[in-house]
């Protein structure tokens, strides 16, 4: 596989596992700082709902706790039956009906029974006591608990029909010393809180006040509202704990609950799923109330992680770059300048030169530097080493076609001139035959060397005579042979009686006995004519030189038919 190929496979799989990796540390970094968020959201949340509750509650809490004390209505609860006791007893009550944020009270007697009450519109105006309490009538039940449980204040969930509202009812006990003379209070608009405080604005966020034992008392859902908590029996109460799905995040709720009882003024918070969805369950105990406010924030709503995507986008886009400017880097330092490494070499392998000098930088630019040097070195060696052999060739050749004696073409030679001549079937070639005469005797007489001499010196002859028109060569032995293209009979035997005479009038002396040597030629020649072929036509010089011969030698002899 190319490298460039590897490159980008090895980038997309870079690419692709950059993403990954960025979607898990953008979506763990953003979960992380989500929940940090959601945790410091629920506490500032809690303690604020937990001021804004108490006010008002605790300022009817106070007044409550003025209305039991009074000594005219205790005075009254101990002698129900004194009517001026009773008379002035219903004044105070009516009294402090104004004082109430909702100008309601009621006020029920423990030794007689009696439950007096008055609302807003004065609607009891005349009539206060409502009714007889009856501890076999369910609806009264909580009252006889309250006293039978002694508990000193007490805050109780009710709705109240008549008028269509449910009733945040504030309990307080009526005591003489120990005695329990009976129950004062007054009523608050539960709607009221339900809009301000439970019924949350922000999406996500859902609040809620629960009692001592989980059952809900404030809640958006009234359906899920605990009413008249106090006259149930624990199974029957509607509790928190309803609200979770897993008995694992249950059991994390109650353990949460105690921790909140025991640390008042911290914000306990675990992670719950409700309905399918994790959220962050905060709780804070009010001990004014002997409540809980519980916060789940469905984190997902509140601060989804989709809010997070511009950061993951950036990063990922951050990285999508570097990986391509690595490459563009890349490609253009190290994979662009291999290319053309690569191509300089195939051209350098086919035995072409290197037409331009390969350019670098770093390292590679000097291995393409180094390159190009060896490249232009091999290809000068490579120049010079033909040119030597073509030198040798040619020397090789022409030793091989040459006589050494006497420089003149050699048989070989003369035989491939007269091959690359096509002088078959042509007309007008002149063929001039030379033998030496007696030439043994001479070799046997003056010495081979001067025999060697004198060869010389008639090839000398036969080559200034020739070498103009035609070629010359020795054909072995004493022998030469010429041939003159385009010649005629004429000039054909003028040339050669001219060589025949030249070479009578070599003075060659001995250096033995300085005598000089008699040196003559006999000479055959023919000129080819058409069809007639080359073996012929030296076949007919030869003959010729067998009659110069056999005509007694020193005579240059035609060629003749018959
Ligand atoms: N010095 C010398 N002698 C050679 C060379 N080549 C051949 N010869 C001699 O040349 C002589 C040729 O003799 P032939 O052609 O047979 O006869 P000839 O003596 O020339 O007599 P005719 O040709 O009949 O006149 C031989 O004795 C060869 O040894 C050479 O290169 N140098």
């Amino acid at each position: 596989m190319k490298l460039r190929l590897r490159f980008i496979i090895f980038s997309l799989v870079l690419i692709v596992v950059s993403f990954l990796a960025v979607w898990a540390s953008v979506k763990s970094l953003a979960e992380n700082i989500i929940e940090q968020w959601a945790v410091r959201y629920a506490e500032k949340q809690i303690l604020f709902d937990r001021e804004r509750t108490l006010q008002p509650i605790m300022r009817e809490i106070v007044l409550s706790r003025q209305f039991a004390s009074s000594i005219v209505i205790r005075a009254f609860a101990e002698n129900p039956d004194d009517p001026a006791l009773r008379a002035t007893a219903i004044q105070e009550m009516e009294n402090f009906r104004f004082t109430f944020a909702e100008a309601n009270y009621f006020v029920a007697i423990k030794q007689s029974g009696e439950y007096f009450h008055n609302d807003s519109n004065n609607t009891y105006a005349g009539r206060q006591l409502r009714y007889l309490l009856d501890s076999s009538r369910p609806q009264d039940s909580w009252f006889f608990k309250l006293i039978e449980q002694r508990r000193n204040i007490h805050i109780n969930v009710n709705p109240d029909v008549a008028l269509g509202v449910t009733k945040l009812w504030i309990d307080v006990l009526m005591m003489d010393g120990n005695k329990v003379l009976g129950v004062v209070g007054t009523g608050l608009n539960l709607t009221r809180f339900l809009n301000e405080i439970v019924a949350s604005t922000d999406e996500g966020v859902t609040n809620l006040f629960i009692d001592s034992d989980a059952a809900i008392q404030l809640y958006h859902d009234r359906s899920m509202i605990n009413f008249a908590s106090i006259s149930k029996d624990h199974v029957q109460k509607i509790t928190a704990h309803q609200l979770l799905d897993s008995p694992d995040d249950k059991e994390k709720l109650t353990q949460a609950l105690k921790q909140a009882r025991s640390k008042r003024d911290l914000v306990v918070s675990d992670f719950v799923m409700v309905k399918n969805t994790r959220n962050l369950m905060a709780i804070a105990y009010i001990p004014e109330l002997d409540w809980y406010e519980v916060t789940l924030i469905d984190i997902t709503k509140l601060l989804p992680i989709s809010k997070f995507s511009g950061i993951f986008i950036v990063y990922a886009l951050s990285i999508v770059s570097l990986i391509i400017l690595f490459n563009l880097f890349l490609r253009r330092t190290v994979l662009k300048p291999l290319r053309h490494l690569e191509q300089a070499m195939a051209q350098v392998k086919q035995g072409q030169p290197l037409n331009h000098q390969l350019e670098g930088q770093g390292e590679i630019g000097a291995l393409m530097m180094h390159f190009s040097q060896m490249a232009a070195s091999v290809h000068e060696s490579k120049l010079e080493l033909e040119a030597k052999v073509q030198q040798r060739t040619e020397a090789l050749e022409r030793l091989s076609q040459t006589d050494t004696l006497t420089q003149l073409l050699n048989r070989r030679g003369m035989s491939e001139y007269l091959e690359s001549a096509l002088i078959d079937n042509q007309a007008g070639f002149g063929f001039i035959w030379l033998d030496v005469d007696y030439f043994k005797e001479i070799n046997d007489l003056y010495g081979h060397a001067q025999g060697d001499y004198a060869l010389k010196e008639i090839a000398n002859v036969l080559n200034e005579q020739v070498a103009s028109s035609g070629f010359c060569a020795r054909w072995g032995g004493d022998e030469f042979l010429a041939c003159l293209p385009q010649s005629n009979d004429k000039q054909l035997f003028s040339v050669a009686e001219r060589i025949r005479l030249l070479v009578t009038q070599l003075s060659l002396s001995s250096a033995s006995n300085n005598r000089v040597l008699p040196l003559s030629v006999s000479i055959g020649v023919h000129l080819s004519r058409e069809e007639e072929s080359l073996e012929q036509a030296l076949h007919c010089a030869d003959s010729a030189l067998y009659q110069a011969k056999a005509e007694g030698r020193n005579r240059v002899c035609c060629y003749s038919e018959g």
